[in-house]
This record gives C-alpha cells, sequence and structure tokens, in this order.
C-alpha cells in the first residue's frame, strides 16, 4: 500500500478564492501527476488561467468534467479555473509560463518533443527534484537545453512542498529561484496565494541540489526506520544528510544562506518526516525487506532519489566531495548491500570534527 493512502489531511481553506489576482497570467503545467496537478490548482487559485497537459485523456477528462485528479490526487476537488487537455499545441499556445512537472529522467525528451509549440516570450518553470542520468545535469539546466532557452527565463520552485496537503490547501511557503531577479518576483507573483508563500532569490544551483539530494536523505531516513532504527538514527542521518547537501552545493558553487532555508532544511524536514513522501515511504519498503522492484510497486508515484542517487554521487565524485551516506543509498538500492552492512559502514567510518568545513 502506498504512504500516500495510509494518510489522513484535514483541509484546512484559507480562503483561497480571495487571492488577489495581479496580472492575468495564461500558464501551461506540463505533466499531469501529484505536483503538476497541485501546482495547476495553486496557479488557479493565484488567479492564472491555466491549462494542465498531461498523456492520460481520462485524467484530462476527469479534470475536466469533475474538477478530480483521483489516481493521484484522491478525494480532492480543484479549483475551476484548470483546463486540462492531451493536446501541448492547444496547452502551450500563448501561455507565457511553462512550468514542467514530469519525472526527471524522461524531462530532456519529453520538452523536445514540445519546444516547437512554446510561445516566444514564455518563462520556464521547473518543480522536478531530479539529476538527470549520464549528464549528471540539474533539471534547470535540461529545461534550458531541451527548450532553447536562457538562463534568465528559467526559474525552479522548491521547498518544503507535499502536493497533497498543498492540495488541501494547506499553509506552506516555497522559494522561487532564478538568476534573474525580475524573472523570480514574476513566477512568485503567478503562484502567490492564501496558502502558497513564495520567496525569493538567486541561488538556482543551490535550490536545486538541495531538491534533489533531500530525495536521497529521505531514502535514508526510510531504509533506517524501515529495519527498526528510532528517532535518534533519523535525526542522525537528517542532520549528516544536510551537511553532505551543503558540502555538495558548496563544492559546485551555491550559497550558504540557501541550506538552512525552506528549499534546504524544510524541505529536508517535510519530506524525511513525512509518510506522504514516496522517497522516504519507498525507502522504509527497503529497510522492511522489500526488493528495489517491489517496494517501487508498492510505493506507487515518482520517487525520484531511486534514480537521482547514483547521478549525485557521481556529481560529487566529480567535485571530490564525499557523501556517505548518498553512496551507502546508491549500494544497497544498485549494489545488493545489505541494510545492516550500509550502518556499519557509516558507523565504522574514521573520527573527525563535526563542522560542514570538516576533511572531506
Ligand atoms: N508530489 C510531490 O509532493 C512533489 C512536490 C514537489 C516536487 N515534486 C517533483 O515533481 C516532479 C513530478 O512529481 P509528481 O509527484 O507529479 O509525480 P507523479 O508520479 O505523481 O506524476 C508524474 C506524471 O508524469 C507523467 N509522465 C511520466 N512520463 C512522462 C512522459 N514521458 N511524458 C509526459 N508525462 C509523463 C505521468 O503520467 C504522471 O502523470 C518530480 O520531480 C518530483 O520530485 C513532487
Ligand atoms: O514525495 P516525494 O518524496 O517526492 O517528496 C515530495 C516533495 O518533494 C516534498 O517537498
Amino acid at each position: 500500500m502506498s504512504g500516500d493512502q495510509t494518510v489522513e489531511i484535514s483541509p484546512v481553506p484559507l480562503g483561497a478564492d480571495d487571492a488577489p489576482a495581479a496580472e492575468r497570467v495564461v500558464a501551461a503545467v506540463l505533466g499531469s501527476g501529484s505536483w503538476g496537478t497541485t501546482f495547476a490548482a495553486v496557479l488557479a487559485d493565484a488567479g492564472c488561467e491555466v491549462r494542465l497537459w498531461g498523456r492520460d485523456p481520462e485524467v484530462a477528462a476527469q479534470v475536466n468534467f469533475s474538477r478530480r485528479n483521483e489516481k493521484r490526487l484522491p478525494g480532492i476537488e480543484l479549483p475551476a479555473g484548470i483546463r486540462a487537455t492531451t493536446d501541448a499545441r492547444d496547452a502551450l499556445a500563448g501561455a507565457g509560463l511553462v512550468v514542467v512537472a514530469i519525472p526527471s529522467q524522461v524531462a530532456r525528451a519529453t520538452l523536445a518533443e514540445l519546444r516547437p509549440h512554446l510561445a516566444p516570450d514564455a518563462v520556464a518553470v521547473s518543480l522536478m527534484k531530479g539529476v538527470e542520468l549520464s549528464t549528471d545535469r540539474r533539471m534547470s539546466e535540461v529545461v534550458m537545453e531541451a527548450l532553447d532557452l536562457p538562463a534568465e527565463r528559467v526559474a525552479v520552485v522548491s521547498g518544503p512542498n507535499l502536493a497533497r496537503e498543498i492540495a488541501h490547501r494547506q499553509p506552506t511557503a516555497t522559494v522561487v529561484s532564478c538568476v534573474d531577479e525580475e524573472t523570480a518576483r514574476y513566477v512568485a507573483r503567478a503562484c502567490s496565494s492564501s496558502y502558497f508563500r513564495p520567496y525569493t532569490n538567486r541561488d538556482v544551483v543551490g535550490v536545486e541540489l538541495c531538491g534533489a539530494v533531500k530525495n536521497v536523505i529521505a531514502l535514508a531516513v526510510g531504509i533506517a526506520q524501515g529495519r527498526g532504527f528510532g528517532y535518534n538514527t533519523t535525526a542522525t542521518v537528517i542532520t549528516r544528510g544536510l551537511v553532505e547537501i551543503t558540502r555538495l552545493g558548496l563544492a559546485l558553487g551555491a550559497d550558504a544562506e540557501t541550506f538552512p532555508g525552506l528549499a534546504g532544511m524544510g524541505d529536508l524536514v517535510a519530506t524525511c518526516s513525512s509518510p506522504l513522501s514516496r522517497n522516504h515511504t519507498l525507502g522504509k519498503h527497503v529497510g522492511q525487506g522489500l526488493s528495489l522492484d517491489d517496494a517501487i510497486a508498492a510505493t506507487g508515484g515518482t520517487a525520484e532519489g531511486v534514480k537521482s542517487c547514483r547521478s549525485v554521487l557521481e556529481l560529487a565524485q566529480k567535485v571530490g566531495v564525499e557523501m556517505p551516506i548518498t553512496a551507502g543509498v546508491v549500494a544497497v538500492l544498485h549494489e545488493g548491500m545489505p541494510v545492516d552492512e550500509m550502518a556499519r559502514g557509516l558507523l565504522a567510518r574514521p573520527q573527525k570534527a563535526e563542522g560542514i568545513s570538516a576533511e572531506r
């Protein structure tokens, strides 16, 4: 059974319909999974005209005629301002904002197909939290390359944003990051509502790495919990996980302020704590003894860390940063290492000083 099905969430409507409609942005959301559909709802509640593109005609029909996406967001009523379509040309025509919410590993090929339909002045937004296998590119880099856009027109949104809580209009905040501050503010205005509060920054590298690597750390926490370890182990993995994320980020030029922020610590805590997280849930299944394939099937949805753990480790090796938790997750998921051996290996590492800047 997936983690999604076991968690009860109370809807907390905070007057979403009262949200101020600033400029009327036309937005196309690519991907009608849990986060794409939820972000479409956020944009609609914020006053945008929203087209939701997905491959599944049944999902599109259900969104249009019942205001629901029962497959990904069971029991949730969507706002009226979303029109779903399976026709990419229709979704993208005149869309000034193009939001990408498909699994990271298929983004490049999918976007390359859609590129001819992109409006000439469009700004793209990546919601994806992964690193591309074989190229080790962050997702904003993939979006830039596949859509042939400059960095100034590509933003990322990342933070403690579990889709189902937001679909229930529970309050949260996020970070909209772009090298161009004006673009970040434009995107932030477009998605700001009474329950969704975006902050902006220009540290795209840091924000994206936080989003991708926290999935790997959530897998490690899930593995530990599935094995039966308690809060001390959980807190240790989260804290040392943040050190891994920070070291990698700093080595790749990120801003130190990002890591204790919403996209860093905030998202790490949400993902490592919640049974709504697919990465956390999948890790738990593995810790309880399921094979990777069975754990993937039991979890459902996209658990980006399963694939991205390998590209994250490769990135780290390229810049000489040691990431022992990430290496342990790769070994358990992809190299057959038993969970107890991962735990023993992490604990047996040479003693060292605690800080971020301690030897790598
Ligand atoms: N769900 C969340 O809470 C959440 C929150 C923040 C970020 N994210 C990130 O958003 C991204 C999408 O996650 P999600 O939760 O929506 O996943 P999901 O598994 O719920 O949905 C993925 C969607 O992509 C579609 N898809 C798969 N292959 C495709 C292809 N080749 N072309 C077009 N569509 C394709 C699937 O049919 C599905 O509708 C991931 O990178 C994830 O890390 C998710
Ligand atoms: O379900 P997960 O593990 O992909 O996590 C969802 C979001 O990234 C939490 O912010």
